[in-house]
């Protein structure tokens, strides 16, 4: 109740243990502290904060706008109220690599269990986008070793996100993907790849995990949790999707109350004030608040 009740370095810590082993993470995006309770409830690994829902959220296209604090601010808003670890998206790391040094402490302070650092000149882009472009290896590599050494908890987990498929191809890719490694990354993050067999390529051209993600309308085809298990895929991330479902269903009803003057055809489809109620353990903070308030205890006699 009231917040999570593990701490952001026991959260670290168990997102390690989980990465050692064998099994796919899987990361759905929370558009908001409520849904990525709602994930938690669902049984994931983890919780995804997504630059891209972060930016549309505040009615914004995703081309690095959104400022560190904003998004430092966000993301421990979210990590508060989940006991699972949250993987936040810091884009180009909001600068030079002091500034991505200064970001890692930044996100470390929110609660968060790590971030990503991508490779993208600015202003970014979606990485499933024409027109992004990317920096050099050396600045690439600099971004992420500043991360790396920047960290105070050694569990903060850094990946490195690598854009070059989009724009050099796979072989390039591969070849960044193992600078950033060298240069310390936990994990590499393959942005955009073609097909399963390009997941499957570069997972076994790695000593380090990687992540995939499975955004839709973008590049790669939409791969099973199983299919990239078998590709050798370490976590996934679902980033925009449960915004997406969100606001389509938004969208629709929006234009049912406006035609039929009622949304009462659409209520079956709502989250109900029970289901709320229980997301938000209202029933528990009303029990706290009687435990505290107790005039039987000694010290309130007068
Ligand atoms: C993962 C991503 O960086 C994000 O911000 O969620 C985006 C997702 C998207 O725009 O669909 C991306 O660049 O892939
Ligand atoms: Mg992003």
């Amino acid at each position: 109740m009231l917040h999570s009740s593990t701490t952001p370095s026991a959260k670290r810590a168990a997102f390690r243990q989980a990465l050692a082993g064998t099994d796919l993470l899987r990361f759905p995006g929370a558009f908001n502290p409520l849904s990525g309770r709602l994930v938690q409830r669902h049984g994931f690994e983890g919780v995804y904060v997504s630059g891209a829902v972060l930016s549309a959220d505040l009615g914004l296209p995703d081309v690095g706008l959104t400022t560190l604090t904003e998004v430092a601010g966000r993301s421990a808003q979210i990590a508060r109220v989940t006991d699972l670890p949250v993987l936040v998206d810091a884009d180009t790391g909001f600068g030079e690599p002091l500034n991505v040094a200064r970001t890692v402490q930044v996100m470390e302070d929110a609660g968060v269990a790590g971030l990503h650092v991508e490779d993208q000149v600015n202003p970014k882009r979606c990485g499933h986008l024409e027109g992004k472009q990317v920096v050099d290896e050396t600045t690439a590599v600099r971004r992420v070793r500043a991360a790396v050494d920047a960290r105070r908890d050694p569990d903060f987990l850094v990946v490195a996100r690598t854009d070059v498929r989009g724009v050099e191809g796979f072989e390039a890719t591969v070849r960044r993907a193992k600078a950033v490694a060298d240069a310390g990354a936990d994990v590499v993050f393959a942005e955009a790849m073609a097909d399963l067999g390009e997941f499957e390529a570069i997972c076994s051209a790695l000593d380090v995990p990687v992540l995939a993600n499975m955004t839709e309308f973008g590049r790669s085809d939409l791969f099973t949790h199983e299919q990239l298990r078998e590709a050798g895929v370490r976590i996934v991330i679902h980033p925009v999707s449960l915004l997406r479902l969100a606001m389509g269903a938004a969208d629709r009803a929006l234009g049912g109350l406006k035609d039929a003057g009622t949304l009462e055809p659409v209520v079956g489809q709502m989250q109900t004030r029970a289901e709320l109620y229980d997301l938000v353990d209202y029933a528990g903070y009303g029990e706290f608040d009687s435990s505290v308030y107790d005039f039987s205890l000694e010290g309130n006699r007068g």
